[in-house]
């Protein structure tokens, strides 16, 4: 699991080790050295000759990059360092002269009346020369950065990001990529996407949400000796493969149908039956004890026809998944939808106030409260207030309805530039654990956010969403005691499907196109290959 915390917690941290004179900037500066030419290595065959152009801003993250240059210069690489603010680390400035880096300094705020036209020439020299490197270092802005990149360090940005399509320019940001909220995961404008980020000490919070985490899509710590003390709540986690066989209710020996768990499902409609058959099969094929549908009839004839296995009609379930595929104004629909969010308890909260738990876990097991999904066409008809063992798996624009339904009048595109804060605004207004749709899918639930970034975009399909609906019922019905008795676990049993779900379609047809009958097929391959992990 990738812990990521706020910059204060990452700041709080460094202090009394910068108090007590340790160099952590040489030592970050080496370690992004030797990643670079690791990079410069493979891609340029040797360190020597290969061309670095190292982006420079104002503060320490501009003195990490410029004592890298200097340490890349003194192993024969061609080095030119673009100093793009009004300053620069002085101490970075002198060891990259000393070790023959090229300095180039861009005519920033102190200078454009002297030189009217250079400012612009400069940038786009600065940019040409970008494009042709075999390595760019970002180190422009790290934790200190407020807002979105300004002045010349903008600029630049955007002519490169202009020539970048069909370039092969390498990407290593210091920290982070210059320009990304480094706490919220917010992009306020131009950004550098990074091949390669180098998280100085740990990871920020930013880094692993959306939009900003698909800026980032390989991130590596470099160990400065910083210990971040356990950050509580203040935490973004996102779960890695090795995580899975913690997570997985694997089925011991003596587990009959039963124990395992039963997922009932009411999705698929008259208009829309295949969301029953994907729903439910995805249920299956993530290994429920049993799955019970109940739909109309064509629907219940499709989905038995596909996955025999399937028990119609209603009936004790340790877990329900709602919503995939129903039509607006199905009464019958909407009932039983109803009844399941009913079986999840609504006192929860009263409960856990009085007692300090959430519940005995018992009732999953003996026909009391139970874990329920809602998705899609059920997103309409919650409760006032859900227990958090209540998952709604809403993408940005259904979020954006629930939000607005709520007195929360927001857009689909206002989600999509803050998905985890609307999230959590969600979380907060419904009690619900809120999943949240996308290329980086946000859980917020009682222990905090999870970010999940598993996915390929070709997993961008109709349908789709019913398969991870059924692969989280299954998940929530085989844990669904822990999950009445421990709501963090609700959480990241969320997060799992959404690794797995993502897992799968890369492992069904990798760098190609899928479907969601493809990735419903190949889940119990994924999950296999998932559990033989080590932990
Ligand atoms: N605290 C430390 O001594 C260490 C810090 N390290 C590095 O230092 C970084 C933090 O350094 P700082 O606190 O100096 O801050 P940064 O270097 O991250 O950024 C602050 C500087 O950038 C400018 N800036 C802020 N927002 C900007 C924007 N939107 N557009 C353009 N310029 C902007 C500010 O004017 C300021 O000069 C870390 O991210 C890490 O890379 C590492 O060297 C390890 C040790
Ligand atoms: N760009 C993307 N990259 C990777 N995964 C994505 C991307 N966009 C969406 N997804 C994932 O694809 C699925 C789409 O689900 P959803 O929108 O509910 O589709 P449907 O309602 O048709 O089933 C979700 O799991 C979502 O996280
Ligand atoms: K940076």
């Amino acid at each position: 699991m990738i812990e990521a915390v706020t910059s204060d917690r990452i700041r709080a941290a460094e202090g009394p080790l910068l108090a007590a004179g340790t160099p952590l900037m040489e030592r970050a500066a080496h370690q992004v050295a030797l990643r670079v030419a690791d990079v410069l290595r493979a891609r340029a065959g040797a360190v020597a000759g290969a061309r670095v152009v190292v982006l420079v801003g104002a503060g320490n993250n501009g003195g990490d990059g410029l004592h890298a240059a200097a340490l890349l210069a003194r192993r024969g690489a061609r080095v030119t360092a673009a100093l793009l603010a009004e300053r620069a680390h002085a101490g970075g400035v002198a060891a990259a002269r000393a070790a023959g880096v090229r300095l180039v300094a861009s005519p920033g705020k102190d200078r454009p009346s002297a030189l009217p036209d250079v400012p612009r020439a400069a940038q786009v020299a600065v940019a040409r020369e970008s494009l042709a490197a075999h390595v760019v270092v970002d180190a422009l802005c790290g934790i200190g950065a407020r807002g979105a990149l300004r002045g010349s360090a903008a600029r630049v940005v955007r002519e490169i990001n202009r020539g970048r399509d069909g370039s092969d320019t390498f990407v290593v940001a210091v920290d982070v990529p210059s320009g990304i909220g480094v706490d919220d995961g917010v992009v306020p404008g131009p950004v550098l996407a990074a091949d390669l980020v180098l998280a100085c000490g740990g990871p920020v919070a930013g880094l692993l949400l959306p939009p900003a985490a698909r800026l980032a899509p390989v991130v590596e710590v470099l160990d400065l000796g910083v210990d971040v003390p356990d950050p509580g709540e203040q935490v973004v986690r996102r779960l890695e493969d090795a995580d899975v066989r913690a997570l997985w209710p694997v089925p011991h020996a003596t587990d009959d149908k039963y124990a395992r768990g039963v997922v009932a499902i009411v999705a698929g409609s008259r208009t829309y039956p295949g969301a029953g058959v994907l729903c439910a099969g995805a249920a299956v094929a993530s290994g429920a004890g049993m799955v019970r549908y109940v739909g109309p009839r064509r629907a219940e004839d499709l989905v038995l026809a596909a996955h025999p296995e399937v028990v119609p009609g209603d009936g004790r379930a340790q877990a329900w998944v709602v919503g995939p595929g129903l039509e607006p104004d199905d009464e019958d629909a909407e009932r039983l939808v109803r009844a399941a969010l009913g079986r999840a308890g609504a006192g929860s909260e009263a409960h856990f106030a009085a007692t300090g738990v959430w519940g005995s876990g018992a009732g999953a097991t003996d026909g009391g409260v139970v874990p329920v999904v809602v998705d899609a066409g059920a997103l309409a008809l919650l409760p006032t207030r859900c227990a958090p063992w209540v998952v709604l798996t809403p993408h940005a624009g259904e979020l954006a309805r629930l939000l607005t339904s709520r007195g929360r009048p927001v857009s689909r595109s206002a989600v999509e530039a803050a998905p985890a804060e609307h999230a959590a605004e969600a979380a907060r207004l419904t009690g619900a654990t809120i999943l949240l749709k996308g290329a980086t899918t946000v859980v917020v639930g009682r222990g905090g956010v999870l970010a999940q970034a598993d996915a390929p975009a070709w997993l961008a399909t109709a349908g789709a969403g019913d398969v991870l609906a059924g692969l989280l019922g299954t998940l929530l019905a085989g844990r669904a005691a822990d999950a009445v008795r421990d709501p963090a676990l609700v959480a990241r049993l969320a997060a799992l499907a959404a690794l797995v779900h993502g897992r799968a379609a890369h492992d069904a047809n990798p760098g190609g196109p899928v479907s969601a009958s493809a990735v419903l097929a190949q889940l119990p391959r994924t999950v296999a290959r998932l559990l033989a992990l080590p932990a």
